[in-house]
């Protein structure tokens, strides 16, 4: 590969620690984000997935280590930057967090009403605009009540891009959908990827969406990168992490029991002993 063929990093993740109180989460995460990629990232449930995209949108503090966006420190910035940083950033969370006293067009329109100065007439367009890119212009006087669960992510979506962000990072995207709105859901995320020309993080524990529509994917477990690779090779892959994954096994790297002591020393211990009735 020549030099001039190897992408820029948009985002870059260095020696990531992080705990909440005692409960160590990220124990030395390394992971880059190529820009104008789709990057599935990838691990069990607590596994801290959440608590990483946390650390790029400058929500919590490293204990050590770094995230760099662009050539920004992201715990280094002051308010301000901060503010302008996550400007930057749109999200989706599997839960959407529209205002259920808003009408879906209000919903979209709140973050450019909050964070431009744009008139009255130029936001309608806009909204407009977003809602189109994800097929649901029509809805716009609908109430979220009146949603259902695909839509509402839909809608969500259209709220993430609402100011142009330069990276989209998607929590959990597809949880609880049907599997037709989850299939929505997940080209909608190539597709706008592509027709934004934005870079994409999708954090998630479905392999087998995610390995559709991302480039690269990271397997992460207990707080590190365990596995990496580009998208379409990770399904043949012979890594024992991943294939565990991929085929969705109960036992392997990610053991079926809990750490415990050997059998026959619980078996004889005092401690589990039935107590006297
Ligand atoms: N605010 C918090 N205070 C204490 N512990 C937390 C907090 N948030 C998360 N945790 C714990 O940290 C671990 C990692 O959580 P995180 O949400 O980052 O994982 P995840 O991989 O996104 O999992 P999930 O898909 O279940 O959300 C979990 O054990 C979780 O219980």
């Amino acid at each position: 590969m020549s030099l001039g063929e190897i992408p820029e990093n948009l985002v870059e993740i260095r020696d990531l620690h992080f705990a909440y109180g005692p409960r160590e989460v990220l124990k030395g995460l390394n992971l880059s984000i190529p820009k104008g990629k789709v990057v599935a990232i990838l691990g069990v449930s607590g596994s801290g997935k959440s608590t990483l995209l946390r650390h790029i949108g400058g929500q919590v503090r490293p204990a050590k280590g770094s995230v760099k966006f662009q050539d920004k420190i992201v715990h280094e910035l002051d308010n301000d930057d901060l503010y302008a940083l996550r400007r930057d950033m749109g999200m989706m969370f599997q839960v959407s967090g529209l205002f259920g006293d808003m009408s879906v067009f209000e919903n979209i329109a709140f973050p450019m009403r909050e964070q431009t100065d744009l008139p009255d007439s130029l936001i309608r367009d806009l909204v407009l605009m977003k809602l189109n890119a994800v097929g649901l212009r029509g809805a716009h006087d609908l109430m979220p009540s009146e949603l259902s669960g695909g839509m509402e992510r839909r809608v969500a979506l259209a709220r993430a891009i609402a100011l142009d962000p330069m990276l989209i990072m998607y929590d959990e995207p597809f949880a609880g959908l049907d599997p037709i709105s989850l299939n929505v859901i997940a080209n909608l995320i190539r597709q706008l990827n592509d027709a934004l020309g934005v870079t994409s993080i999708v954090v998630t524990y479905d392999v087998s969406e995610s390995l559709k529509i991302a480039d690269y994917a990271y397997f992460i477990h207990e707080g590190v990168v365990v596995a990496e690779g580009n998208a379409a090779d990770m399904i043949t892959s012979k890594d024992q992490f991943v294939h565990q994954f991929v085929h969705a096994e109960p036992d392997g790297p990610v053991a079926f029991q809990y750490a415990a002591a050997p059998y026959t020393e619980d078996l004889n211990a005092d401690s589990i002993e039935p107590k006297p009735i």
